[in-house]
Order: C-alpha cells, then structure tokens, then sequence
C-alpha cells in the first residue's frame, strides 16, 4: 500500500513576538526544549514512517545534538530552513520520500496523538486535512483608519492549526506552482486551495496553541504534559 507518511517540523523561525534572545522553539518548556515536546509526539507515532525537522542553518548541529540527547526513537533528519515559514516548508519537503505529509509547526507541543490520528485519518479518506477550531470571539474587519468594515459570520470562522496534511505530490506541486506564481501564504492549505483541492477541517483543540508571545508560554507551562498527567 502507499501509505507513508512523512512529517514535517518546522522551526527556523527568529520567534520575534516572543522577544527573547534565544529563538523561541529552543526556549524550556518545563524541562526541555519547546521543539523536543514536539518531535517526541510524532516520533512515538508508529504511523509515522519519516522525519524531517527545518531549523536555521546556524541552529542544525545543535538541533541534531539535542535530538541525540533527549533519545527521539525515531530517526529525524535536521535541514536548514529558509527566511519564511513557506521556504522552511517547502525545503524540508524535499527530503521526503513518502506518500503523505503533515506538516506541524515545532512551536506547538501540545498536540497530541489522538489530533495527529484524526487529521491523517481524515487526509487519507477524503485528499486534504487541517486541524482548525472554531473561531470563539467576534471578529471584525477594521480599516486602516481603525474603523470597523465588516464583521463576518462567526459560524463559519476557524482558527488554522497545524498539523496540516496532504498527499507529498500535491503539496510539492503547491509549492512549486506558489513559487513560481511569488505568492506567499501563511499556512500550507492556502498554496493547496488555489490548485482547486479541497481540504477537509479537523475539529482541532484549544490547548493546541502555537508558542508567539510570553503569555502563550504561561499557558503551556500549566498544561505540558507532567509525569502521570495528561493535557486533555
Ligand atoms: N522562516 C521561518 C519562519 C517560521 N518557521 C516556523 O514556522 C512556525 C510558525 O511560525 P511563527 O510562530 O510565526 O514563528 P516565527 O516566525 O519564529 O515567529 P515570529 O513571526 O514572531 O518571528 C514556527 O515553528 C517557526 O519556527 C520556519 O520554520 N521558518
Ligand atoms: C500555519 C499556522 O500555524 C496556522 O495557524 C500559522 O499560520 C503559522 O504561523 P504564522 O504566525 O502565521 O507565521
């Protein structure tokens, strides 16, 4: 059967909103790295067949000893990323041998395997899943006057999260065709939408917040998984 699966990390984000020195995936949660939370997760998943985190070109032998010391059970290939999240993405593809691809941010380490399961689950039965909540406050279209201009349905608002899973062949042919096309997206669905391809939402979670600025730190601190204490 064709059914690999590939991951894709990506962390070779500056982590700016954080505002700390350190780029924010290398940052401690609780005991370790926020990008190790995350590579362990997918790497205890016995679905997954292939690994390949992205991280800065300055950051790979650090990434790769790390990955030595906290004993990740699967091999992981560590590359270097590229200056937006759509570069990173679209190099750590290239490594990949699989038939699918989810592709999670290293700054969310509070996914779980149940999540991972429904979105490859839900990619292989209908082409293209996203993990998504829905949008719980109203939100408003506001001007550069900071006037308000629209405000949308909130029914049919989601927040994107990631894992974010495709068919390896129509998200390289995403990339590509974006790349050609100079178009920049802020999550991997976009580049596969303007091909025309449906992409199904997975009820994702509110605790899978990705790390930007301090106070998500905070939250994730009170909710990382401690000995004999589940997140959910
Ligand atoms: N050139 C980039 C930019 C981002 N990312 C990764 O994409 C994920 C989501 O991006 P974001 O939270 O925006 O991270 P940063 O770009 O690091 O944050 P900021 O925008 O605050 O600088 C992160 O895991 C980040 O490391 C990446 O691999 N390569
Ligand atoms: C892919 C993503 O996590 C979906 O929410 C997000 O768009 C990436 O982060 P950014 O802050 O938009 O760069």
């Amino acid at each position: 059967m064709n059914n690999r699966v590939g991951v894709v990390i990506v962390a070779a984000g500056r982590g700016s909103r954080m505002g700390t020195q350190e780029s924010k995936q290398f940052l401690l949660l609780r005991d370790k790295p926020i990008f190790i939370h995350t590579l362990e997760i997918f790497a205890a998943m016995p679905e997954v067949d292939e690994m390949v985190m992205v991280t800065g070109a300055e950051d790979v032998e650090r990434c790769r000893e790390w990955i030595r010391q906290y004993q990740i059970e699967k091999n992981v290939q560590v590359v270097a990323g590229g200056s937006e999240r759509q570069h990173s993405v679209y190099h750590g593809l290239r490594h990949l041998q699989a038939d699918w691809v989810m592709v999670h941010d290293g700054v969310r380490p509070l996914i779980q395997p149940e999540l991972v399961r429904s979105c490859l689950e839900a990619a292989q039965r209908t082409g293209a899943s996203v993990a998504a909540v829905p949008v719980k406050d109203t939100v408003k279209q506001v001007n550069g006057d900071g006037i308000i201009t629209a405000t949308p349905d909130r029914r049919s608002l989601w927040s994107i999260q990631t894992p974010q899973t495709f068919r390896l062949s129509d998200l390289l042919r995403a990339y590509k065709e974006a790349e050609q096309a100079g178009f920049l997206g802020t999550d991997d669905s976009t580049l596969v939408e303007r091909l025309g391809i449906p992409v199904t939402v997975v009820q994702g979670s509110y605790k899978n917040i990705k790390i930007t600025t301090p106070e998500d730190l905070d939250m994730a601190a009170l909710w990382v998984k401690t000995e004999g204490e589940d997140i959910k």
